[in-house]
């Protein structure tokens, strides 16, 4: 028989995001009232291996949903890719009395917890918080929608001042290897071509659209980059379309770490509450090495051996509305 969970330890991985808060507080308090003990762990893998853990009680997560960052802090650790790494890791849990581990983080984080918990048997539940929204089995990951918006903010002023100046915007969102960010930022924000890792970029087509655009005398152009594009992003756009088209007064604006910042979105703050919820609930009933999503708005538990199997795909129906709608 299984042994019963008692005493959980949580922590932030990876890049932080809007609503990380949310989803710890949830988890603390969810343990809490099910009688078991929280302990928080100080900036991801590298804390844990520092032994850099506290006891959490309810009013350690007072006034902290709105808040994005991560009170716990984050760390991308390189000693945890190594298996004398990872048990230093263990033996801290061990030494501690703790027996079930609840991974807020990303893709790269869950790899890291279903090591461990393959190497010493440690019951770990995955939480996905990364705003790239890169994790198959997830229509959401906290952090995306509060990105997405932040993103659109920025590029609806960027687009006053294009218009002011009739020129053309090339702005690089964030997206290490998923281009959800440009995507969604792209479509609400009237993008002409919005360009990501998913799809080979044809230059030649994006450019052939601003000459056309050009003739047809539209002035105000704005072309989403995600950082992760093939052809290496932004900067690198703007270099070919110059070379084209020197007429054209065209500007680079990198969004960068703002993307990662500010109040989470309500949705954020509702996904993270109900999967730090059911983080806990999975722990209790057994159901562990899953990372916790939503699909379809139902609680969808993935096993994290699926982590990097298979690669989210961004449909065609989507590629031909940013085109018919930019046209
Ligand atoms: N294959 C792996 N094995 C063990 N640990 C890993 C592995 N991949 C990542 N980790 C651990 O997880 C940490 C966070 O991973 P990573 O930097 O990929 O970010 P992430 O969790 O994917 O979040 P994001 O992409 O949103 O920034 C790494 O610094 C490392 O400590
Ligand atoms: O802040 P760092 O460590 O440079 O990481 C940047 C990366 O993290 C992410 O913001 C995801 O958290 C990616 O979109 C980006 O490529
Ligand atoms: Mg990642």
């Amino acid at each position: 028989m299984q042994k019963k969970v008692s005493r959980i330890a949580v922590l932030t991985s990876g890049g932080d995001s809007p609503g990380m808060n949310a989803a710890v507080r949830a988890v603390v308090r969810t343990g809490l009232y099910n009688g078991l003990e929280v302990y928080g762990v100080m900036r991801g893998y590298q804390g844990l291996i520092e032994d850099d853990l506290f006891k959490m009680e309810s009013r350690s997560v007072a006034n902290i949903i709105q808040r994005g960052g991560t009170i716990l802090k984050t760390a991308r650790c390189k000693e945890f890719y190594t298996p004398e790494g990872r048990k230093k890791g263990y033996d801290i849990l061990a030494k501690r009395g703790i027996d079930g581990l609840v991974v807020i983080g990303g893709d790269g984080s869950f790899k890291g917890a279903l090591a461990l918990s393959k190497e010493y048997n440690i019951p770990c539940v995955g939480l996905a918080g990364t705003i790239d929204k890169d994790i198959v089995g997830t229509d959401f990951t906290i952090g995306f929608d509060t990105a997405v918006n932040t993103a659109i903010e920025a590029i609806d002023k960027i687009r006053d001042t294009a218009d002011a100046h009739d020129r053309l915007f090339i702005v690089e969102v964030m997206g290490r290897d998923a281009g959800y960010i440009a995507l969604h930022s792209g479509i609400a924000t009237g993008a002409e071509s919005i360009l990501i890792p998913e799809r080979k970029t044809d230059i030649e087509e994006v450019i052939n659209s601003l000459v056309e655009k050009e003739r047809r005398k539209k002035l105000v152009n704005i072309i989403v980059v995600a950082e992760g594009d093939e052809f290496g992003g932004a900067n690198e756009v703007a270099k070919a379309v110059r070379a084209r088209m020197p007429q054209i007064d065209a500007r680079v604006c990198i969004l960068g770490h703002i993307q990662r910042g500010g109040s989470p979105s309500a949705i954020d703050r509702l996904i993270a509450s109900r999967m730090g919820y059911h983080a806990v609930e999975s722990l209790l009933e057994g159901r562990h090495n899953v990372f916790v999503g939503i699909m379809n708005n139902r609680m969808n538990y993935v096993p994290l051996e699926n982590i990097g199997k298979k690669k989210g795909t961004i449909s065609e129906e989507w590629m031909k509305i940013v085109k018919i709608l930019a046209s």
